[in-house]
This record gives C-alpha cells, sequence and structure tokens, in this order.
C-alpha cells in the first residue's frame, strides 16, 4: 500500500486493523431509498410502504405522477458526508420535494448496454494538502460538468473508528489524522470498486466536531461520474487502479494553513492553539512525507485550486468527451433484436384458457368503460400473481385434516418475498400480490421514457436495504421492448439481487421484449398471461392493449389511437 521513500515516517496514532465492521451501524429504517441522485443524495429513509392501491407511494396523486416528474435538471449529487466539511455544503436545492422524500427530475440514462452489462463510471481523484481546495475543485467540477448523476466521495468518510484511548488523544489533538494508518483502505476500496462496478454502497458519515462515524450510513448508488477526493487518494497503488483521472490540488502552505485554521475554527470546533500544535506536529509533517510525494501520480496538477478556471475548464472537456464514449442507444437496438428465435425457457405463459382469453377480449376492446378495464385487469393480475408465486421453491409438508387424515402438500420455502413495482402500471399490480402474500414488501422504481432520445430513464427508486436477501417480484404490466424492465432488473442486481431470484411479472409482453430480457438475463423468470407478436415504430405492443396505466388511471389523452 505504501507508495514512496521513505527517509522519516511521522508517527501513526492508529492501529492497523480494518474497522469494516463498523459499517453495521444503519439508517434505523428498514428501507434505502434514494433518488437517482445523484446523485442521489438519497433523500430521508421514511415511511413504510404505501398500502398497494393507495395513492402513488411518491406522493404524487396518481394521473399526475409520470409527466409531472419532467423537468429542469437539478444540481443534484450524491456525496459522502462529514460533518463540518465543505462537502457538505454542495447544493442540496431538490427540483421537487414532496412531504417526506426528495426526487429528483432528471433521470438517469441507460448507464449498460443491450446485453445488461455495466459501462463502467469515469472515476476522478482528487489529491491535495489539507485545505488545499480539492473539495471546492470537486465542487465547481460538477457544477460545470452539468450532468446529474455524479457522486462525490470524501475520504474522510473512512477514518478509522478509535478506541477510548485514541478519542482521549484525539481531543487534546495528540492522534495522527493524517497518517495512512488513520484511514480503512480496505473498506475505502471496496467501496471505490463497488462504485466502480455501478453497485449501490453505504458510505459511513464522519463528524469531526466528535471524530466519530455517525450512526446512519448513506447509500450511493447510481453514478456516471464518480469524484474522489481525499489527503491520500493517490497513496494505496490498489486504489489508483481505479482512478481514471487524477487531479492534485497544489496549493501554497501558508495559504492551507489560513483557511485550515479558519475551517476548523468555525466549522469543526477546534481552537487556535489547538490547531496550530496539530498542524505542526502532523499535517505538516505528512504533507511532506506522504502527499507531496503523491503528485507524479498526477495526469493534471492544479495550482491555486478552485479558482483556477482554465484547469477545471480542461477537466470538463476531458470528462464531457469521455461520458460522449460511453453514451448507450439502448431501446432502438432492443426493439430490433431476436426476431424469429423460438420463445426462451426462462419465460413462463398463462395456459391459453378460455378464461384467460375472455379476460383478455374485456381488456384488449377500445370500447371497455374505465370500470370494466380495472375489474377484467384486477382479475388477470391476480391469476399472473399466482402462477408466478407458484414458480418459487415449495418443498413437501403433511398436514392432518379435520377428518384426522394426513395430507401431503406443499409449502413455499421462503417467507423472504419482495414485490417491486415498476411505476407507474406496476403499481395496479401490487395489491394482489399483497392479497396473497401477507406482510409482503413493496419497493418501487420509477422509470420513464424521454421524450427526445426515446430511452427510458431512471428517475427514483426505493427498495428494502435488505433486498438482496429477498426474491423479488418484478411487476410491469405490460413490456413492450424489455428497455424498462432491463433498466429496473439492472438496478435490482446492482443492488446484489441474485439473478435468479427476479421474477418478471406482466399481463402482455411482446415477443422481442421477452427475447431482450432473456438474452440479457437469462436467469430471471419471466411470467406473462400473453405474448403479442409485434412493437410499431413508436415502441407499441401490437394488437396490444393500449396505454394500460392511462386506461387504468383515467388518463388517457382524448386523441389517443393506440
Ligand atoms: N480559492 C479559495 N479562496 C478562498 N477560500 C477557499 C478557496 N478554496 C477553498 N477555500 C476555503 O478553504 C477551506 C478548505 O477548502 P476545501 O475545498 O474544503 O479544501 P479541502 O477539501 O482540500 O480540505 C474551505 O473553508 C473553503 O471554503
Ligand atoms: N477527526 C479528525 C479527522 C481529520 N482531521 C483532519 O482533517 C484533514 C483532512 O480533511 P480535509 O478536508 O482538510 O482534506 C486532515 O489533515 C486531518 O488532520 C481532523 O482534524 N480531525
Amino acid at each position: 500500500m505504501a507508495s514512496s521513500a521513505k527517509f522519516f515516517d511521522p508517527p501513526s496514532s492508529a492501529s492497523s486493523e480494518s474497522d469494516c465492521d463498523d459499517l453495521v451501524e444503519r439508517n434505523g429504517s428498514g428501507f434505502c431509498s434514494e433518488a437517482p441522485s445523484p446523485p442521489i443524495a438519497s433523500p430521508e429513509l421514511d415511511d413504510d410502504i404505501k398500502s398497494p392501491g393507495s395513492e402513488s407511494g411518491l406522493g404524487i396523486s396518481r394521473p399526475a405522477s409520470a409527466c409531472s416528474l419532467k423537468s429542469p435538471r437539478p444540481r443534484k449529487r450524491t456525496q459522502s458526508h462529514s460533518q463540518g466539511s465543505s462537502a457538505a455544503k454542495l447544493s442540496q436545492e431538490p427540483i421537487l420535494r414532496t412531504r417526506q422524500r426528495t426526487i429528483y427530475t432528471a433521470g438517469r440514462p441507460p448507464w449498460y448496454n443491450c446485453q445488461g452489462q455495466q459501462i463502467e463510471p469515469f472515476v476522478i481523484g482528487i489529491c491535495g494538502g489539507s485545505a488545499s481546495g480539492k473539495t471546492t475543485v470537486a465542487r465547481k467540477i460538477i457544477e460545470e460538468l452539468d450532468v446529474p448523476w455524479v457522486t462525490l466521495l470524501s475520504m474522510d468518510s473512512f477514518y478509522k473508528v478509535l478506541t477510548a484511548e485514541q478519542h482521549a488523544s484525539a481531543a487534546c489533538n495528540e492522534y495522527n489524522f493524517d497518517h495512512p494508518d488513520a484511514f480503512d483502505f480496505d473498506l475505502l476500496i471496496s467501496t471505490v470498486r463497488r462504485l466502480k462496478q455501478g453497485k449501490s454502497v453505504d458510505v459511513p458519515i464522519y463528524n469531526f466536531m466528535t471524530h466519530r462515524r455517525e450512526t446512519t450510513t448513506k447509500i450511493m448508488y447510481g453514478a456516471s461520474i464518480i469524484i474522489f477526493e481525499g489527503i491520500l487518494a493517490f497513496y494505496s497503488p490498489r486504489l489508483l487502479e481505479y482512478i481514471d483521472m487524477k487531479i492534485f490540488v497544489d496549493t501554497d502552505s501558508d495559504i492551507r494553513l489560513a483557511r485550515r485554521l479558519r475551517r476548523d475554527i468555525e466549522q469543526r470546533g477546534r481552537d487556535l492553539v489547538g490547531v496550530l500544535q496539530q498542524y505542526q506536529r502532523f499535517v505538516k509533517p505528512a504533507f511532506d512525507h506522504y502527499i507531496a510525494p503523491l503528485m507524479a501520480h498526477a495526469d493534471i496538477i492544479v495550482p491555486r485550486g478552485g479558482e483556477n478556471a482554465v484547469a477545471i475548464e480542461l477537466v470538463v472537456q476531458h470528462v464531457h468527451s469521455q461520458l460522449k464514449k460511453r453514451g448507450v442507444k439502448v431501446r432502438g437496438q432492443l426493439a430490433q433484436s431476436h426476431i424469429g428465435q423460438p420463445i426462451p425457457t426462462s419465460c413462463h405463459i398463462l395456459p391459453t384458457t378460455p378464461q384467460i382469453q375472455g379476460l383478455h377480449a374485456f381488456i384488449r376492446n377500445k370500447e371497455t368503460s374505465r370500470d370494466e378495464f380495472i375489474f377484467y385487469s384486477k382479475r388477470l393480475i391476480r391469476l399472473v400473481i399466482e402462477y408466478a408465486l407458484s414458480l418459487l421453491p415449495f418443498h413437501s409438508v403433511e398436514v392432518i385434516t379435520p377428518q384426522g387424515f394426513a395430507y401431503q402438500g406443499k409449502r413455499c420455502s421462503t417467507t423472504k418475498i419482495c414485490g417491486v413495482s415498476i411505476l407507474r402500471a406496476g403499481e395496479t399490480m401490487e395489491q394482489a400480490l399483497a392479497e396473497v402474500c401477507k406482510d409482503i414488501r413493496i419497493g418501487k422504481i420509477l422509470i420513464q421514457t424521454n421524450s427526445l432520445t426515446d430511452e427510458p430513464e431512471l428517475y427514483y427508486h426505493r427498495l428494502p436495504k435488505d433486498i438482496k436477501d429477498y426474491f423479488v417480484i418484478l411487476m410491469d404490466a405490460t413490456v413492450a421492448t424489455g428497455a424498462a424492465a432491463i433498466m429496473a432488473i439492472r438496478v435490482l442486481l446492482d443492488f446484489d439481487v441474485p439473478e435468479e431470484n427476479i421474477l418478471l411479472a406482466s399481463l402482455l409482453m411482446a415477443e422481442s421484449g421477452i427475447h431482450s430480457i432473456a438474452y440479457a438475463f437469462p436467469r430471471v423468470r419471466i411470467v406473462t398471461s400473453a405474448i403479442d407478436p409485434e412493437i410499431n415504430e413508436k415502441f407499441y405492443v401490437l394488437p396490444g392493449i393500449g396505454n394500460f396505466g392511462d386506461r387504468y388511471f383515467g388518463t388517457e389523452p382524448q386523441t389517443a389511437t393506440k
């Protein structure tokens, strides 16, 4: 882990064990939420799931829900927070704030290709002395980039947990927070690795006043660009492997000391003598010995930090060109692929009985009134959900009937079943699932099509924190190209749900959508009551059902001809 030659090794106050276990301190809520925010600065974890059939769990009334979310881009980012650090002060203005949540209004375009495989985020590392302006440079880059999916991760979040003795030293400025041993590099590296893989991470929140991690953590998920900053950002060779662009902020030591004095006294609860003492004893020697040599790793050295507009513009131009290279067009390709192939074995179709055909005749008929549409849809949804549940693992049980006879039956082998609806149409299936699975947990994923690009965009997701331990019934009323379903499955995989534990349930699916999903995720099981052969140039299923959500929620445009 060490870097360059050591002529003098400033003493460490830390033990070298990893403190991974401390990460189990979590937000008390059973749910994580977040917005795709930019990241996702995850909105607060709050109330439990809404009961199915009620208003959207987003707290937005149904008819307006989907479209009302489209509006100007926010400057929202996910950040790893350190209390008292300037990272915490980055802009937090949400565009749309409901009673309890923040919803980001810029959707995240696909971050994977047609095979469902991740396109790696671009990682920018910012290294430099304490108070050199690392956070300020990061913030300026974020502002200039003006793309919503940027995560700012601070090394401060990975300070080790101190023993009582170390706390006593820290209280009298005698603990060396500038030595590499002060950081939990194992946790830091695994966090950056997961972010680079597009996975969700739980990041500690550090408090500079108490020298402790807060009891809550911050979920970060969904970034096309990750900015990672810290005094020893380039210290670990393992970490360097994940960094695509290395920036060193080079600010004069007098200026750094002046800024640090002011910041630590104003924001970190320190006094003048203590800051100077800590600086002399630890900060300066560590800079000279560990941090300054790391400049050799830098691709770009930014003199003076945040005020260096030219350097920041150069960085931004490069990142924009990288993003352009990584951009993907998914839906168009999905619509064209796999035509004429046999239905994959992962797809399970309800038997085509007269009863099912009868229900389809009602809901596909354009003359069917809304009341009847809801009534017959609910009946069909119930059958699809029951069928999906029949694919879960079961084991044999024997029970004794009231007549005293033994009966050999089956019992579902798992009680950990979670429903996740793709908003808005998938929400119509929640009630049926809740009726057959008592106390089931329900998550939500809001995906909308960008009308300019025709690509699906992720706007919001709210999933149980431990969703990786569940069988997930993913619900959407209809599937055309499969673009939204693939995005939703990608989100579940990013939250570590095993692919074989995902069951996609839908009333009606286009053949090409089934192929695309099965090709990208062969272990996801698909359940539907009917398969339609075609999709048109607008990506509607043919013969189809119309816009299921509009018909169910009564939001059809008067001139609709779908
Ligand atoms: N160019 C600048 N001019 C004046 N103050 C600055 C400048 N850049 C940063 N600061 C202030 O210096 C302190 C440290 O800056 P910050 O960007 O948080 O540094 P770092 O992340 O390297 O510790 C903050 O209080 C910040 O407001
Ligand atoms: N409990 C702590 C932890 C760290 N420090 C100092 O913070 C500096 C790193 O943060 P920057 O925002 O300045 O990069 C580092 O130099 C530590 O000395 C602290 O004082 N107390």
